[in-house]
């Protein structure tokens, strides 16, 4: 008898599931007073309330707590400051795995082309051999093309400004989502998506889908903004 266990599949449906619709992001940075993981699933249940089909979760408790809270399919993630390397979005396969494992539907990585600690191939096979879907973070059309080339099944707009080779905006990359688009690359419009224009703006830039983060889960961003405003910046 053969008791080798068996594989997970990845199920490819989630992204016709997500297909045109939000998700959002339910992250507290170290140092937030959200910084707690059970107020992050309370955010995730208002985020579904409120119409998100997706959510973009960061760190394993937190996505334990998420998971335990709310059925809707989480893109997870983690962010892991090393003195090796820039790369902090998910930087190894083990990061990558257990993300799989803990139930997230996709697992978002720094598919950047910055030196990593792990080669991308082998935390793409982590994701699939977890039964997720890889969301490939990039910053710029050439990574997006490394990333496809090696497996990835969508990619995101997530780091386009965040790298020293992307072009720095104070907006979302419209002019990356339609180099994506005119290549014909899947992808998630993500990062400074500030409005509900925008975020309509991005599916007619071709994304798949949207990710919002701060705009709608970072109390403290949005109130700085609102008061820098009201200073004259
Ligand atoms: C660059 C980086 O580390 N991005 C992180 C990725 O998960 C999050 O801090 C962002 O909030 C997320 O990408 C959504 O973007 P925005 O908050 O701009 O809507």
């Amino acid at each position: 008898m053969n008791l080798r266990p068996v594989a997970p599949v990845p199920d490819r449906s989630v992204l016709d599931r997500l297909a045109g619709q939000l998700v959002v992001s339910c992250q507290a940075d170290p140092g937030s007073p959200l910084r707690d993981s059970q107020t992050i699933a309370r955010m995730a249940l208002a985020a579904q309330r409120g119409g998100a089909a997706g959510l973009r979760i960061q760190g394993f408790e937190d996505v334990g707590a998420v998971r335990a809270a709310c059925a809707l399919p989480i893109i997870g993630l983690t962010k892991t400051d090393r003195a090796d390397t820039d790369v902090y979005i998910t930087p190894t396969a083990e990061e990558a795995a257990r993300l799989g494992e803990l139930g997230c539907a996709l697992v978002a990585l720094d598919a950047t082309g910055r030196p990593r600690p792990q080669p991308l191939a082998e935390l793409f096979a982590a994701v699939h051999a977890a039964g997720a879907l890889v969301m490939a973070d990039i910053s710029t059309l050439d990574e997006a093309h490394t990333a496809m080339t090696l497996g990835a099944d969508v990619v995101g707009t997530t780091l386009a400004g965040y790298t020293p080779h992307s072009r720095q905006l104070s907006t979302p990359d419209w002019l990356l989502m339609d180099e994506l688009r005119a290549a014909g690359v899947p992808f998630v419009a993500e990062g400074r998506i500030h409005t509900p224009h925008d975020a309509a703006r991005a599916l007619d830039h071709g994304a798949a889908f949207v990710v919002v983060g701060s705009a709608i889960t970072r109390p403290d961003v949005i109130t700085s903004w609102f008061a820098g405003a009201l200073r004259g910046e």
